[in-house]
């Protein structure tokens, strides 16, 4: 049976790209995810193999990532606009470039202090929150006599553009590490906290105001811990909240360090002066611990909080 190529286009899918802007001390950042789509003069490689006409994907991905250095993302569609322009001018059998991009939306955290790293209305320079995907839950337990109140958030994205460092580690014969002084911090914080209202004669807490209360200490310390480690930090959040909330005695946390690596720009003559990062989604460390009120028992299952 005779057979024909149809309608064909390859390129590399989904580069995570993190682009930083630093302006004095001001951070900016575009996170996108951006799809490369090409197609033109590609019969052949289908029919006999002979990838003349062929840019690999990976030079695609590469080119991302060096004009997310070289031109800066000032908007997703003017950075899509630049690389489809590339692809189909510099590419004789290239007809068609289809760049799909997705942007995560990052806002400064708020905070109160008067420190100078804060600019303009009370915002952090370099904490973000990503923009409206966190979750709320609770779960509610009686017994017929006691009850226990869980509740908790997921899927809130924070990223700290510096202030976090990782150094002074174990290393053995497998550690490729290399220590850092000035990192990417991000984790999409799960967290679960216990509530001590038992409903034998005490006031019942304000349930709303006490989650918004607790959400802004966890991000509050978030942004204002100068991180050794994600440990660290986590044990910041959780200590700040049960200092600052009697309602609460407990709290569990379950936080993925979200990777960002430099990208090696040295291959294209360009310079990578902590600004361009490849987000890796997988495999990620996952940091998880519980901070108690001194003397409480613990009652938040370890696994809770990856529910
Ligand atoms: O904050 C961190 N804690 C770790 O335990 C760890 N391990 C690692 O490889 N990187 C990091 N970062």
């Amino acid at each position: 049976m005779p057979t024909i190529l149809g309608q064909n286009q390859y390129g590399k899918a989904e580069n995570r790209v993190v682009r930083i802007t630093r302006d004095g001390d001001t951070h900016h950042i575009k996170d996108l995810n951006v799809s490369v789509a090409l197609s033109g003069d590609m019969d052949d490689v289908h029919y006999s193999g002979s990838n003349a006409n062929v840019l690999p994907t990976d030079t695609t991905k590469n080119t991302v990532f060096a004009f997310a250095k070289e031109h800066g993302i000032e908007s997703a569609e003017q950075f899509g606009i630049h690389l489809a322009r590339h692809f189909v001018t510099s590419q004789e059998p290239i007809k068609v470039a289809r760049i799909r991009i997705e942007e995560y939306a990052w806002e400064r955290i708020a905070t109160s202090d008067g420190n100078s790293r804060f600019i303009g209305a009370d915002e952090v320079q370099h904490s973000f929150v990503r923009k409206g995907q966190e979750t709320r839950v609770s779960q509610i337990t009686y017994d017929g006599e006691k009850w226990e109140v869980i509740s908790g958030l997921k899927d809130l994205t924070v990223m700290n553009s510096t202030n976090s460092e990782f150094w002074g580690y174990v290393k053995d014969k497998y550690t490729t590490l290399k220590e850092a002084y000035d990192r990417i911090l991000a984790t999409d914080v799960s967290a679960r906290w216990r509530y001590n209202w038992t409903d034998d004669g005490q006031r019942m807490p304000n349930w709303e105001k006490s989650y918004e209360q607790t959400r802004t200490h966890m991000l509050q310390a978030f942004a204002e811990t100068y991180s050794l480690s994600l440990q660290q930090t986590l044990y910041q959040m959780g200590s700040r909240i049960i200092n600052h909330r009697s309602e609460i005695d407990e709290i569990r946390f379950s936080l993925p360090n979200n990777h960002h690596f430099l990208v090696d720009l040295e291959p294209f003559g360009l310079k990578n002066d902590n600004e361009v990062y490849f987000a890796a989604d997988r495999p990620y460390g996952l940091i998880e611990a519980t901070v108690l009120r001194d003397g409480v028992e613990p009652k938040i299952p370890v696994d809770m909080t990856n529910l």
